[in-house]
């Protein structure tokens, strides 16, 4: 892509969205993994930094609803879709630093704010499109696309000035654990979804040109959304939710030299790393050079 905006920083941490503790050590852990100098060598200059204060309404209970800290999410997202907005008004390249994937709730509300055609890239290795019914875990990071579709109860509109997103402009990449209300979601809403079969069918390279296909027309804005856990966790296993099968190391980053190269992405999440499980830095390290392959790096 040859970035030609600043960077604005969200350091998001936030982890009562995922069963386990340390995602909410992801910032802070990728930064210490090298980001900010990272983004230099490749040229890309850094607007600033901000950071959400996730527990200013902390409860300390999980609360007797079928999601876990709903109302703890339900704070943060409009926090960070705040933060997102306000990055995208002063024209800078939202980079979202999570926290677990429920950041991502707020991060759509806020660009959804701007961009009225969004597209959305998910990188995962689930689909996270569980409503309040269909959850097994009541784990809110299992469900921030169905928020951001509108088929949860808790819905992105319920951020001030956020739309839903459009499910025809949605691809989701690196799927291999998908629950029964997900994939029923999926068919009948006819999202795209490239499982890991069919990244081994068709390789990387054509998966993400029918990905750009899909998100590059009649969008004005595309946000990649990257769960660390789409990496096979042989890779990269600093994550709460691991699932064998995954990304390999060249494929996850030739994806992002392949999106770099389109020139269309306009914003990213880099979310579910865990600063405790990921004792030796490295899915935090892998973290930093995939994004900044997203943001121009290349071999040569
Ligand atoms: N962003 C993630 N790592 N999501 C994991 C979700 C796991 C499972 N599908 C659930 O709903 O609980
Ligand atoms: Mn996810
Ligand atoms: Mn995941």
């Amino acid at each position: 892509m040859d970035i030609d905006k600043k960077v604005q920083l969200i350091k998001v941490p936030f982890g009562l969205g995922g069963g386990r503790a340390g995602t909410e050590l992801g910032p802070e852990s990728v930064i210490k993994a090298g980001l900010l100098n990272q983004l230099k060598s490749i040229g890309v200059e850094l607007a600033g930094d901000s950071e959400v204060d996730c527990y200013k309404h902390f409860s300390g209970i999980g609360g007797e609803g079928k999601v876990k800290h709903l109302a703890e999410v339900q704070e943060m997202s409009r926090q960070v879709s705040e933060h997102v907005s306000q990055a995208v008004s002063s024209n800078c390249f939202p980079l979202v630093l999570g926290g677990d994937h429920s950041v991502a709730i707020g991060s759509l509300a806020g660009l959804t704010a701007h961009y009225r055609n969004l597209g959305v890239i998910w990188f995962d290795a689930h689909s996270d499109m569980n409503t309040e019914e269909t959850t097994p875990s009541g784990n809110a990071h299992g469900m921030p696309l169905a928020v951001a579709l509108g088929k949860a109860e808790y819905k992105l509109t319920d951020i001030p000035g956020a739309t839903l997103i459009n499910k025809d402009k949605l691809v989701i990449i690196g799927a291999r654990d998908i629950d029964p209300g997900e994939r029923e979601l999926i068919r009948s809403e006819g999202i795209a979804c490239f499982t890991m079969h069919d990244i081994d069918k068709l390789g990387m390279k054509t998966v993400v040109e029918q990905a750009i296909a899909i998100v590059g027309e009649g969008t004005d804005g595309v946000h990649l959304s990257f769960d660390l856990d789409s990496l096979d966790p042989l890779v990269a296993g600093g994550v709460g939710t691991p699932v064998p099968g995954g990304l390999s190391y060249r494929e996850a980053h030739f994806a992002m030299e392949l999106f770099a190269e389109s020139g269309k992405i306009t914003s990213m999440d880099i979310v579910e790393v865990n600063g405790v499980l990921d004792y030796d830095r490295r899915t935090a390290r892998h973290a930093v050079e995939l994004a900044a392959s997203l943001l121009g790096k290349r071999i040569l």
